[in-house]
């Protein structure tokens, strides 16, 4: 039973590219939605897309002070909108997964002391005016899109013996962003900042710290995501910290700097600092229920079943999961559900989502300013599957990265073939634009979302034949600002099936915001022992909340698809053994390949560049 509809909840996230904060009300109904988008109202930070870069050493980073002022923004426009703060009875929110944030000693009182006349920013980060005295020992937070850690990923892997070892300690081999070679590089780079910082925190727990007025613990899902974390032991692995530390002796005080991760992920972290109640109302009551990332959040914006699968389509791509089955591979992530024991968040990560999109649908418009996306849809649409005119047609195939990539890990680039089903042969196409980019673009995401979830989902019964078909997801739930497009949707059922078809959720545009909000009602409204799934499910009002947009699996275009992952894979190893060595000693790393005979090695050296492989 809801608690009365007086009772309001919200939800944040903070993406890449923007601060959204929503409310919803008891019913799981949404009433007040608003945004910060970086690039439009924080252009004085000088960040493009949300991020600064250094391309020679592949750091990508963002100023945690641009979004402390986000906040006070934020909520200032929910409340011109109408919001009522004095009936927000908890809240919760999300951080873009992966960003590392460090704290000076000061940061706990002055988070604690703050005067509600002035703005968050000038009282946290004086320090663009003068000396540095903020709450920061570093003014900046490394990105989820950083590739400068190749390095210490390298350190890591090897450390506990290699990548599907550190896989199955930790959920994943070592990845350029995780705040383990993250905290690694930083300390050795800049080793005073490392010495004044008294707190570590990921984006969602920096956002916790704040409204809590103290530093908030990380969340049980989101410390899975840090390549530090032992999923079994449910506690930090000492080894990687004597890795990340650089010793054993240095190991406790990582420890404090890390802090402590309660077990529950809807146990309140306390209630909200005096700042939010005297300046914008909020009752001193209202709980701060644990902020966790932002991919976490998204599984929680509905009642998500083990054979359902969430497409995010945001800045980066991602494809997730809830499950109960912990099956760690180099290839994935695995991290704990953020609110139930047991089960398990399976998540793949694109850094080439929604700006490699907007490449070719720029090249489409011969415009860099027009972001319209009709004609890209159009073509999209009007290209055949695979640009396979004929069924003996070779399928056009390609990998667009105009950033480095996590999944597989390699540097920008984009590469084109022609693939023969019949041989297996590929042939590299000159690397130009044509208009079918914008369907195989598409094409491309979804093929290796195809591949590599291919071993979590299971056959499924056709809804009315009752026939069995392949295996795929039941349902396909898109989210992000992508979810938007119907040309992708439609794309996206053809290649990823699903029984029941493609479906986006129809309450306001962010799903993450959304799940944070219903971990906030789930925080505080639960009965003893309810869990997240069964209080949402009561609530959930399938025919309001959710739309289908697009169909899933069609016989026969499945299939197709099923031919062109074949080639898509072969494509991938081949570009991975071609590039390795470039990309080797640009990073100083190894890239993984498959030789002729099946085994997967490291750093191929393979000069000269193949035109066709067989
Ligand atoms: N109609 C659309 N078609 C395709 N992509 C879109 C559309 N609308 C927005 N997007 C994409 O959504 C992305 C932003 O998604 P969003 O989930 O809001 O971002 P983030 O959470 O990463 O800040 C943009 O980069 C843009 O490419
Ligand atoms: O998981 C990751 C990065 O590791 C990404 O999903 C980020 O969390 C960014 O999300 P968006 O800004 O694309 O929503």
């Amino acid at each position: 039973m809801a608690e009365g509809s007086e009772s309001l909840y919200m939800g944040f996230d903070l993406s890449t590219q923007q601060l959204k904060g929503i409310c919803v009300d008891s019913n799981l109904k949404l009433v007040y939605e608003a945004k910060v988008d970086f690039d439009d109202d924080m252009s004085k930070y000088g960040i493009q897309k949300g991020v600064l870069t250094n391309p020679a050493e592949g750091e990508v980073f963002a100023p945690p002070a641009m979004w402390l002022e986000a906040v006070n923004l934020v909520l200032d426009r929910l409340r011109d909108a109408g919001l009522d703060f004095s009936k927000v009875k908890g809240l919760s929110g999300a951080g873009m997964q992966h960003g590392t944030v460090f704290w000076s000693a000061d940061a706990e009182h002055m988070l604690n002391s703050l005067d509600p006349s002035k703005t968050l920013v000038d009282q946290l980060e004086p320090g663009s005016k003068g000396e540095r005295k903020g709450a920061f020992a570093h003014p900046m937070s490394p990105n989820w899109q950083d590739a400068s850690t190749q390095k210490q990923c390298d350190a890591f892997d090897a450390h506990l013996g290699d990548p599907q070892t550190l896989a199955q300690v930790t959920g994943s081999k070592a990845h350029h962003r995780f705040s383990g070679p993250q905290i690694l590089r930083y300390r050795t780079k800049y080793p005073s900042h490392y010495e004044q910082t008294a707190r570590i925190s990921l984006v969602s727990s920096f956002l916790a710290s704040v409204f809590l007025g103290k530093w908030a613990p990380i969340d049980i899902s989101d410390v899975t995501g840090m390549n530090l974390w032992e999923i079994s032991k449910g506690q930090y692995n000492d080894a990687l910290l004597e890795l990340t530390a650089g010793g054993k002796d240095k190991v406790d005080e990582l420890k404090k700097k890390l802090g402590g991760t309660p077990e529950s992920g809807g146990d309140a972290f306390g209630t909200i600092s005096k700042y939010f109640t005297q300046r914008y109302g909020f009752p001193s009551d209202c709980q701060i229920i644990p902020f966790t990332g932002d991919n976490p959040s998204t599984i929680l914006a509905l009642p998500l079943r083990a054979s359902d699968a969430m497409v995010s389509l945001g800045t980066s791509t991602t494809f997730l999961m809830s499950t109960p089955q912990y099956k760690p591979d180099p290839a994935y992530h695995f991290m704990n559900h953020p609110t139930t024991p047991g089960l398990y968040m399976f998540m793949l990560c694109y850094k080439n989502g929604g700006l490699a999109r907007e490449k070719i649908r720029d090249k489409v418009n011969k415009s860099d300013s027009d972001s319209t996306w009709d004609k890209f849809n159009e073509t999209a649409v009007a290209t055949p599957p695979v640009s396979q005119k004929a069924a003996d047609d070779d399928m056009r195939l390609g990998l667009y990265f105009p950033r480095p990539e996590i999944v597989p890990n390699l540097h920008e680039g984009q590469w084109r073939f022609a693939y023969t089903p019949k041989t297996g042969d590929l042939e590299e196409l000159p690397n130009d634009f044509v208009p079918d980019d914008a369907r195989n673009i598409i094409e491309s995401q979804m093929l290796s979302l195809r591949l590599r979830s291919a071993s979590l989902v299971k056959a499924e019964f056709h809804p009315t034949t009752g026939q069995q078909l392949p295996p795929q997801p039941r349902r396909v739930y898109l989210v992000g600002g992508g979810s938007a497009n119907q040309a992708i949707a439609k794309i996206c059922g053809e290649v990823l099936g699903s029984v029941e078809g493609v479906f986006k959720l129809d309450i306001g545009g962010n799903a993450c915001a959304l799940g944070s909000a219903y971990k906030a009602v789930w925080g505080r409204e639960r009965q003893p022992g309810q869990t997240f799934e069964d209080l949402i499910g009561s609530r959930w009002d399938e025919e309001q909340f959710v739309r289908k947009v697009a169909d899933g699996y069609k016989e026969g275009v499945f299939e197709t698809y099923g031919e062109a992952v074949k080639g898509f894979e072969k494509m991938e190893k081949l570009v991975l053994a071609r590039e390795g060595e470039e990309y080797g000693k640009l990073t100083g790393g190894t890239v993984m390949v498959e030789d002729k005979d099946g085994k997967v090695h490291g750093a191929v050296a393979q000069s000269g560049i193949a035109q066709s492989a067989k």
